[in-house]
Order: C-alpha cells, then structure tokens, then sequence
C-alpha cells in the first residue's frame, strides 16, 4: 500500500482537524487503499517542524499556546515556508493558511513553490484558485502533478469535481447558491434575536469564520466562491473584481424581523450567469426570499447550490459550507484524486 508524506502549511482549524482524523482513524485510509503521514508542518504562530520518518502528531497537536516547535526535533522558530515545501520529502502539500482576496498571496506562492518541486497541491485556500487558478492548473500539469482544491466552494461538500465529472455532458448556464457558512449562519442566529456582532463570534468559535470575518459579512469570500464556479463550470474566465458585490454588513436585526414577520427570510445569494452573447453576469447581493423559495430553507452553515442546466433544468446540491471537520473532508476527498492520478499514471 502506499503511504503519501504530507506536509501541512498553515497549522489551524482545518489542518488540526486532518492531522487528528490521520493519527485517530489510519483505518479510514487503509480502506481507502493508500496510507497518509505527516512529514513537516509550518505555521506563523508555531514556526516549522520537519521529521521525516513522521511526526508525533500527539505532540505536534498539543503544543501549548505561545510555545513553538523550535525544542522538537527537527524544529524551528520560524515558519520556513519555502524552505519546507521545496526541500522536505513531502509528495503532497497541504495549504491552509489564510485566504487573501487581494492577491492571494502566500498561498499563490506556496502553491507555486510545491508544484515547481514537483509535489502534488491539495488546499482549501480560496485566493490561487480564484486568482491565479488557469497558471496553477497549467503549472501542475507542466510538472506532472495535481492540483486540486475541492473545499474552496462549500467545504467538504462535493461540488467542483461532482460538477465536472458528473455534469459534464450538460449546458451549464448558471450557477446561483447559498456559498457561505458564516454569513448564513450569522443571518439565522439574528433571525433568534442575537445581534450581528454576537453572531460571527459564535460563527468564529464554531470554526467557520475567515481569520478576518470581514470577508465573510462583507460578502469577499462569497465573491471569490462565484468567480471560481464561473471559471471552473461556465467556462468564464473572470477576475473576482468582476462580481459585483454587496454584503450583509447593512442588514440589521430590524431588517431581519420585518422580512421574517412577512414571511421572508434574508440570504447571502452569489450568482453567475451565462447571456446569450456569451458574456458572463456574476455578483453577490443579500436577498429577501420567500419562504416557498427552494434556498429559503437553507440554515446555519448549510449552504447550497444550483446549477442551472439544459438536460436536467435545476440540479441542487446542499451540505456543510464551513467547518473544520467537514473542510478536513475536502483534504481527504482531494487526496483520493491524487491518488487516483498516481495510480492511473503507474498503471499507464
Ligand atoms: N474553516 C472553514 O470552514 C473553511 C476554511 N477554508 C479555508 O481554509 C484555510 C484555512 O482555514 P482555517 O484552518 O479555518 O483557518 P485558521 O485561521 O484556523 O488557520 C490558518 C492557519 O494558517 C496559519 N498561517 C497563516 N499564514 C501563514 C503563513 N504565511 N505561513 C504559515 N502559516 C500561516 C495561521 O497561523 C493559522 O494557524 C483558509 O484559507 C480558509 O479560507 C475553506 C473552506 C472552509
Ligand atoms: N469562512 C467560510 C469558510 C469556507 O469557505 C464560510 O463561512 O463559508
């Protein structure tokens, strides 16, 4: 069987949660027919960690706040990045620090630096997809690896490859969904009559919030989720500076009452839509939808979307949007395509 040797960059909720599931449940790789092990690890508050026959992931995960791996063997006060992702002997690199919806930097680079070396790329990091996706698609191919980033769009819930590979014989002509836990959630814990503020530090303290949970209210995350949909299903190719944009942030707990005593209820919809001309409509805006709506009903983290299609007309797929357990999954189901990729290219 083989084992891949990950390195993880960026240490937090959804890195936690897969370096957990790989020391608690190997069982659940084994049946997978591959088997995973933790070989480095960087992050800014804890520096770096290299250890190539495999980290002590009991110790690595009990570090206590304030501390770093610098007293571990093989560690660093530092985080090291490229460093680590050139020359560790990971065959996968796993991003999952912070999204930034400027420039997508590190991550663009981290991205960069691991597919350049030769290493597969699995990440839920939103920015190199959304910005820089085409050249790190065509990087991946031009070194002979993967690139696969399925927890970009609605966490653990299959989306991305669900639509190309099962979808694929369909006209797509818009995608139109609820992409964003926190937002969502925020919207529902106001609906019970707590205000925004108190909302995202629950939506924070239940791990589905940005480090910055601007991005979330403010409707950038939503934004960066349409353009990646639009260029990955509708064959657009569209800067997320083109998704006309509006939040929640102005949607107050009076708003939210007066939609609910009229039996609507406020949702953060991204949408993207192709014209006839072939040009490509894409925004995110809160909307007051009915009850009877088929999104209206979507709550907490949930999220849903729906592609628009000629054969099929709406096909609808719904499940966890934010989480660190359920965006760990995303790792786990992106891994599996790597390992799809290695087998077919041995048995080739
Ligand atoms: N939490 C969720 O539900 C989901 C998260 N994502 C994305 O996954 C990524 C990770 O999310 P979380 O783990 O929840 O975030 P987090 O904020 O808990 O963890 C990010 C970690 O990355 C580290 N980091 C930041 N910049 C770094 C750098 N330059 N070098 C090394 N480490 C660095 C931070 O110190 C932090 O520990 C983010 O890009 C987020 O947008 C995507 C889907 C869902
Ligand atoms: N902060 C995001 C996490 C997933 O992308 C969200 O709440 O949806």
């Amino acid at each position: 069987m083989t084992t891949y040797n990950l390195a993880l960059i960026g240490f937090g909720g959804v890195n936690r949660a897969l370096a957990e599931l790989i020391r608690d449940e190997p069982q659940r790789f084994a049946s997978l027919g591959f088997g995973l092990r933790i070989v480095a690890i960087t992050d800014l508050a804890l520096g770096s960690l290299v250890q190539a026959e495999g980290i002590d992931l009991g110790a690595a995960l009990s570090m206590p706040r304030g501390t770093s791996f610098a007293g571990l063997p093989g560690g660093s006060p530092d985080p090291r990045n490229e460093e680590v992702i050139r020359n560790s002997p990971a065959d996968i690199v796993v991003e999952a620090t912070f999204t930034s919806p400027v420039d997508g930097e590190p991550a663009v680079s981290h991205v960069k630096w691991a597919l350049e070396s030769g290493k597969h790329v699995v990440s839920t990091n939103k920015g190199p997809v959304a910005l820089r996706g085409t050249e790190l698609s065509k990087l991946a191919a031009d070194n002979g690896v993967r690139f696969e980033y399925e927890g970009a769009v609605m966490s653990g819930t299959p989306v991305i490859r669900l639509a190309h590979k099962m979808l694929g014989g369909l006209k797509l002509t818009a995608v139109q969904g609820i992409l964003n836990g926190t937002s969502n959630y925020v919207l529902g814990r106001m609906e019970a009559g707590l205000g925004l503020d108190e909302a995202i530090i629950e939506a924070q303290d239940l791990g589905y919030a940005e480090a910055d949970p601007t991005a979330d209210i403010a409707g950038s995350d939503v934004r960066l989720k349409v353009a990646i949909l639009a260029n990955e299903l509708l064959g657009a190719s569209i800067h997320p500076s083109e998704v006309s944009t509006t939040g929640i942030q102005d949607i107050t707990s009076a708003d939210v009452s007066k939609a609910l005593a009229a039996g609507l209820r406020w949702k953060l919809i991204g949408e993207a839509r192709r014209n006839a001309d072939g040009s490509i409509v894409a925004s995110v805006q809160p909307v007051a939808l009915a009850a009877d709506h088929p999104l209206a009903g979507i709550s907490g983290a949930t999220n849903a979307v729906s592609f628009t299609t000629d054969l099929l007309g709406a096909v609808t797929v719904s499940g966890p949007g934010a989480g660190r357990v359920e965006t760990a999954y995303a790792l786990i189901s992106d891994i599996m395509a790597v390992n799809e990729f290695v087998k077919g290219a041995v048995r080739a």
